[in-house]
């Protein structure tokens, strides 16, 4: 069943070693039921953007464009930068917000909808994000667990993500940390790697792919391509994926190729067939020539390319042609004039702007209609639409396109047998998801000990300063302003110390969730209960801890159920700080936007708390939000808790009225008809329990939002 791991890194891929050992790693789903056609007709895709001058504009990035993607096939997308390569595998994914998709999609025969594409098909991001305290090694196989049928036992699991991660070649770091920005960790290429290896593991119906072989070295980037290949070839998948500058060994693995120029089809068909095509056009591939390389530099970026040859006078003049050619590291080399190439070159644009109008490529009438639509741009960038536009329009009426639109019309040529289940990726059962991703977040808590270690020295130092500021209060007219003080400061700080704390945390850890959610690795209340029953002991622990510090330090009542009230209130107030840190960060998707805005959610509770205004004095259009703050009761609580029964020994000075007590303090403060701690602490309890409410919807919000 596994990969021999050893056989498949140290042989070429491509030779019959490395194929076979690959077809026994990848042989848990069966191949033929699951081929998946998709078809995109008259797709489309805008969005509002606005424009200094204009205001708020459409813009269209993919527009009128009709294609079939074939199972068993690799489709590579290219085109120039910009073109909408990454929109359109965002758009066919089902990752784009629906609301600027037009035109549809379906699979089979049958329409899909964004939500339905998800599941039966990968995503490999263009950004690789995966959570940097994971070993290569528990990536691979938390997204085999998770995404692998039921079915398949773990150690074959196991097996599988082993297996393909030594086909990836990321045998050697195994056990090193994925790391980001603060901690080294894997490579980059490794990094991408990665992320291929952890859609591939899952072995899905249609595989998409952003770029999988950037960042790769000439060798890894043909690995990857053609362990692709074999993917499509020996099982049946459909694997569509954006590339820029592939080698011409990589260009020659494409089965199928799309070819995007300004959001539109400018080629769809075999990949050998495209410098046939575009010959055809005029712009004929000299011998020797990279295709992709003369595509992206002569047909795609041809204005651009020679208004470069243009800034350097030791160039050609005129012409453009074939005067430029690629390093083997890509970077673009300007060679001297050759005269071949450069006789050659004309054709090409005018032929295009000629195609357009339904002239043929070498007509001499064909050149005067595109010299006359260049000469008519006026401007170079105009002249480049212009010609963009010959192609676009060439493709449109070509015999190709035209047959696509007919078998559109008349159905019944492509696919429509309907999605089989085995193509449907299903999620793994509850259970297994919240006890993964426990042990994940207890993992990452350990492997980060600075958050860990920053919280407890956090909660050590500012209790023993508040400790030291109020030591010993005493029993007087002076002690009871230093208790309301104090208990005031220390509710306050419990909440906004834990709305801060979360807000920073989850608001890194978001973007994993959102993208492993995103690629359905497993649901929103596996994922929300497992954050909680890991986060659980350090809400407990930590404001207990800082209780049993400030409490006895600060001299208040030394009774055991009135420390129990108090500390429960401080568990109370951090629990309700974290959810309403998740609900502030799942408002926004830019963290330092929701640390601005939290001060916002703070201010007016604590101001309406009663320590600042008694509630009485309340301006009647605020009154209400007493009855929402979680620090108010909070406050109420210790406040009663502290001052019932206590005894104030005023001294002469003080002229303090006859009988004044703690009770006196609490009917001072308005708190008389208030309650106890038991009914203040339920309120709290019933708080926390409509944040963690109102934090789950912002979360789910938060994922649609981002149209995944
Ligand atoms: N949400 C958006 N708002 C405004 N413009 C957008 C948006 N998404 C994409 N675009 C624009 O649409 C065009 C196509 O973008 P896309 O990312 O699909 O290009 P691409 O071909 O993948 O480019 P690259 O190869 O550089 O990644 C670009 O001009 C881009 O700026």
């Amino acid at each position: 069943m596994t990969l021999d791991v050893e056989q498949a890194n140290g042989s070429l891929p491509g030779s019959p070693r490395s194929t076979s050992a690959f077809k026994k790693a990848l042989t848990a789903s069966p191949p033929g039921r699951a081929r998946l056609q998709i078809v995109a007709r008259d797709l489309g895709y805008s969005v509002q953007v606005k424009e200094r001058k204009k205001g708020e504009v459409t813009k269209h990035i993919l527009k009128d464009v009709n294609a079939v993607l074939e199972p068993q096939r690799t489709i590579a997308v290219m085109g120039a930068s910009g073109a909408g390569k990454t929109t359109f595998l965002n758009v066919v994914a089902g990752f784009a917000k629906a609301k600027g998709v037009s035109g549809s999609i379906t699979v089979n025969g049958e329409d899909m909808d964004g939500a339905k594409m998800r599941r039966v098909s990968g995503f490999v991001h263009q950004e690789d994000v995966i959570l940097s305290t994971m070993t290569v090694r528990e990536a691979l196989v938390f997204a085999a667990m998770l995404k692998l049928p039921g079915s398949v036992p773990r150690p074959q699991k196991v097996a599988r993500a082993l297996s393909v991660a030594r086909l990836l070649s990321l045998g050697a770091c195994l056990d090193s940390l994925v790391g980001d920005s603060l901690t080294k960790g894997i490579s980059g290429g490794e990094k991408r790697r990665l992320s291929v290896g952890m859609e591939m593991v899952t072995e899905p119906a249609v595989l998409f792919l952003d770029e999988p072989s950037s960042g790769l070295d000439a060798f890894n980037a043909f690995k990857v391509v053609h362990i692709l290949r074999s993917v499509a070839h020996h099982h049946g998948r459909t694997v569509v994926f954006t590339i820029h500058q592939p080698s011409s060994e990589v260009f020659h693995l494409f089965d199928d190729l799309l070819v995007l120029a300004a959001g539109q089809v400018v080629y769809l068909g075999p990949a050998e067939g495209m410098v046939e095509w575009f010959a055809s056009l005029g712009y004929r591939c000299p011998t020797y020539t990279n295709p992709a390389d003369y595509l992206f530099m002569e047909i795609l970026n041809a204005s651009r390319f020679r208004a470069e040859e243009g800034s350097d006078a030791s160039l050609q003049g005129g012409g453009g042609g074939a005067g430029g050619s690629r390093s083997a590291d890509g970077a673009a080399i300007v060679l001297p004039p050759d005269p071949a190439a450069a006789a050659l070159a004309p054709a090409g644009p005018a032929a295009a702007t000629a195609a357009g109008r339904g002239l043929e490529a070498g007509d001499p009438g064909a050149r005067d209609v595109a010299a006359e639509a260049e000469a008519e741009a006026g401007t170079e960038a105009e002249a480049e639409d212009a010609r963009i536009e010959g192609l676009i329009a060439a493709w449109k009426k070509s015999p190709q396109a035209m047959r696509l639109l007919r078998s559109f019309r008349q159905g019944g040529a492509l696919e429509d047998s309907g999605i089989a289940r085995e193509a449907l990726t299903r999620h793994a059962p509850f259970w297994l998801q919240l006890l993964l991703l426990c042990s994940r977040a207890a993992r990452n808590a350990v492997r980060n000990p600075l958050v860990l270690r920053g919280k407890l020295g956090q909660t050590v130092f500012l209790s023993l300063v508040v400790g030291l500021i109020f030591l010993n209060v005493s029993d007087d007219l002076t002690g009871v302003q230093d208790r309301l003080g104090s208990l005031f400061f220390l509710i306050v700080q419990g909440m906004f110390g834990s709305v801060m704390g979360v807000l920073t945390v989850f608001g890194a850890e978001k973007v994993v969730f959102q993208r492993e959610y995103g690629n359905g690795m497993y649901g929103l209340p596996a994922y929300f209960l497992s954050r909680w029953l890991v986060e659980a002991p350090l809400h407990i622990i930590l404001p207990v801890m800082s209780a049993c510090i400030v409490y006895w330090m600060i001299g208040y009542q030394n009774e055991p159920d009135k420390f129990g009230w108090f500390a429960l209130t401080m568990v109370l107030m951090d629990a309700c700080g974290a959810g309403l840190g998740i609900f502030i960060s799942c408002l926004f998707n830019d963290l330092s936007m929701a640390l601005s805005v939290a001060p916002m959610f703070l201010l007016p509770l604590m101001v309406f708390s009663g320590f600042f205004v008694n509630s009485k004095s309340i301006p009647p259009y605020f009154t209400w939000i007493q009855y929402i703050s979680p620090m108010r009761y909070g406050f109420v609580a210790v406040s009663v808790n502290e001052f019932t029964g206590l005894q104030i020994n005023c001294t002469p000075q003080q002229e303090c009225a006859p009988g004044y007590d703690g009770e006196a303090v609490i009917a001072n403060l308005g708190f008389a008809d208030q309650g106890g701690p038991p009914r203040n602490t339920g309120i709290l309890f019933a708080i926390l329990v409509g944040l963690l409410g109102l934090a789950y919807v912002a979360l789910w919000g938060a994922v649609r939002r981002l149209g995944k």
